[in-house]
């Protein structure tokens, strides 16, 4: 079993809403709603892959140091073990415009249990509404 090491961010507006988006059409679990982010590059530091990550499919500019880490997800899928720490981030540089088209969406954390998201996301809901009610 490899171990793939992804990182994702809860982005936080000024009204404690988390930013969550939908994968696109094509990918591995396309149509479930997500923290954007994804895999490291080949010798990329966690919080820069991130950096990297949010401004490619999103386009906002975020600096590492406000990167503040939550929780992680730790879930076995078929083919890979997934191990994903969950950043969150209050505070970028420009607006959110979903690079790849897909939709996204600011969402009170006790209403994401509402949208259908991979298994590995489940347990990091109850962090985010105790952080945000
Ligand atoms: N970004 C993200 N990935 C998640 C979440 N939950 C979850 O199980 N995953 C899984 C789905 C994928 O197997 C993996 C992320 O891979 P990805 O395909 O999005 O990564 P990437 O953006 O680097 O994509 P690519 O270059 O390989 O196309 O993590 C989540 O909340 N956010």
């Amino acid at each position: 079993m490899s171990l793939l090491l992804v990182v994702a961010a809860a982005l936080i507006d000024a009204d404690n809403r988390v930013l969550i988006a939908q994968r696109p059409e094509g990918k591995q679990l396309a149509g479930l709603w997500e923290f954007p982010g994804g895999k490291l590059h080949e010798g990329e530091r966690p919080e820069e892959a991130l950096v990297r990550e949010l401004e490619e499919e999103l386009g906002v500019k975020v600096c590492a140091p406000c990167l503040a880490p939550l929780t992680f997800a730790s879930h076995a899928y078929d083919d890979f073990h997934l191990l994903m720490p969950l950043y969150v981030c209050r505070k970028w540089e420009g607006i959110v415009r979903p690079a790849e088209g897909q939709a996204v969406k600011w969402a009170r954390a006790r209403d994401l249990r509402n949208y259908p998201m991979p298994p590995a996301d489940a347990p990091l809901i109850g962090p985010l509404i105790d952080l945000l009610g």
